[in-house]
């Protein structure tokens, strides 16, 4: 035999085997979708109209795969949910759901699947009729385009400008990413009230051990907040102003993950964020929160993991910075006034609101050094408890309206972070009222008004 056949032959075998992992790829790849498909099915009974609408536009499968986990991890909490393309969807339908989560992908450059294209055409070319639907937004994409999840962004801006309220803010997944899936399971976990705790991605953590824990408001008519800083133990991590610490629960991996505002920076050589008490209604303290700020001793280590949070990220020095937020939300608001010490900015205002001012001043000292070395332009609080104030932070909007709106049209970017109930609603109305609901919408769009709620 020559060298050509057996080389033939080779090449031959190597197809083969080619075309048999791709077959082996595809068929787990189906499998695990038909398994998540299986165990809603077997969890949610077929069209039973009140079950929770999860909604998909996928191309290549990765959202409707996703749709199928939220789905299932959402029964397992006792959530039924039932999961329908979006396609197959009108206006009048999602309406009348009255709340939905959508999985949607991005395709070609910056286009939605092919399913929906109809569905664009149809319908996304002007508002609908959408007032009284609440929904949650899982954005699929990839930042190496250019219009990174373009499809996602304008089913948005359309569902908006119908008059449908967002539950939490667009989640944005580049590449699969892991930490955004997790983030969403979070929020539907918040906004569901049930811990969506499915294991569908575990985080690979890091160890870091406990070295500081303060109590941040001792007599305070609310629950304790304790402000924590961790070292690393072996590692050097590395993260911006906005990102996420997750840190593991003790106990097997399955007892899942917390997550909480980074409040410091890395040249502070420790992760630092502030953790309320929670209690539950039988009055023992919450599992994590408990753990947190009463049983894990100084110097003890824990599992945790610092990851990006993109959407919370913050605009370069030079852009005017207005940070809004209530309670423990001044964690995630912190690390983003920090990161201008010392240099020259374009300005950075704090509003701040808590319950009395005699015992929830967080940070009342730091927040006073800021203010007087330049690292904060402005502050103001507001506390909702202390006679002869009264009042909530989005008063502090309403009542400053005229400077925000002057350092919007300086180019302003706007942060909030802290309580979904209540403060989050109260400061986007009080924006709107300031600003106008368009104006609001379009700062949202550009990336000018980011939030961090929870
Ligand atoms: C041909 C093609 C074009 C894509 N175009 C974009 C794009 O313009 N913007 C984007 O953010 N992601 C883009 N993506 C990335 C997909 O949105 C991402 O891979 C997503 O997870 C796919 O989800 P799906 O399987 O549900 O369609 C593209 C992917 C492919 C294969």
């Amino acid at each position: 035999m020559t060298a050509d056949p057996i080389r033939w032959l080779w090449a031959a075998a190597a197809v083969v085997l080619w075309m048999l992992i791709v077959a082996v790829v595809a068929w787990r790849r189906e499998q695990s979708r038909r398994s998540a498909r299986e165990q809603a099915a077997a969890l949610v009974p077929a069209g039973d109209a009140n079950a929770l609408l999860v909604a998909f536009a996928s191309q290549t499968g990765q959202a409707e795969e996703l749709a199928w986990m939220t789905a299932s991890s959402l029964s397992e909490a006792g959530v039924p949910a039932r999961v329908v393309p979006l396609g197959d969807l009108e206006p009048a339908q999602l309406r009348a759901a009255g709340r939905v989560l959508i999985i949607a992908s991005t395709t070609g450059e910056g286009d939605g699947p092919d399913a929906v294209s109809w569905f664009s055409r149809q319908y996304m070319t002007a508002p609908a009729d959408l007032a009284g639907l609440s929904f949650a937004l899982l954005a699929l994409g990839d930042r190496t385009y250019a219009d990174f999840c373009g499809f996602g962004r304008a089913l948005d801006s359309w569902l908006q400008r119908s008059g449908a309220t967002p539950l939490f803010d667009r989640v944005e997944v580049d590449n699969s990413d892991p930490g955004a899936i997790r983030h969403w399971q979070h929020q539907l976990g918040v906004v569901t009230g049930h811990a969506v705790q499915a294991d569908w991605t575990p985080p690979a953590f890091d160890r870091w051990r406990l070295v500081h824990r303060k109590h941040l408001n001792p007599g305070s008519p609310g629950g304790a907040a304790w402000l924590l800083a961790f070292e690393p133990v072996g590692h050097t991590p590395d993260w911006v102003a906005g990102d996420i610490a997750e840190i593991g629960l003790p106990g097997a991996p399955s007892s899942g993950s917390r997550e909480y505002s980074v409040a410091s920076l890395p040249s502070d050589g420790r992760v630092e964020f502030i953790v309320r008490l929670m209690t539950r209604p039988d009055g023992s303290p919450g599992l994590a929160s408990g753990w947190l700020t009463r049983d894990l001793a100084l110097g003890e280590p824990v599992d945790m993991r610092v990851r990006t949070n993109r959407s919370f990220h913050g605009p370069p020095p030079e852009t005017p910075l207005i940070l809004v937020g209530n309670g423990t939300g001044l964690a995630g608001l912190r690390a983003h006034w920090r990161a201008r010490a010392g240099a020259a900015h374009g300005g950075a205002w704090l509003m701040f609101g808590e319950r009395t001012s005699a015992h929830d001043a967080f940070l009342d000292a730091e927040l006073r050094t800021a203010l007087a070395s330049g690292e904060l332009t402005r502050l103001d609080r507001a506390f909702s408890r202390d006679p002869g104030d009264g009042r909530y932070v989005q008063k502090l909007i309403e009542q400053n309206a005229d400077e925000l709106a002057a350092w919007i049209d300086r180019g302003a970017v706007i942060l909030v972070c802290g309580s979904l109930e209540g403060m989050s609603a109260g400061v986007h109305a009080a924006l709107e009222a300031a600003l106008g609901a368009e104006r609001v919408l379009e700062l949202s769009e550009t990336g000018r008004y980011r939030r961090d709620v929870y």
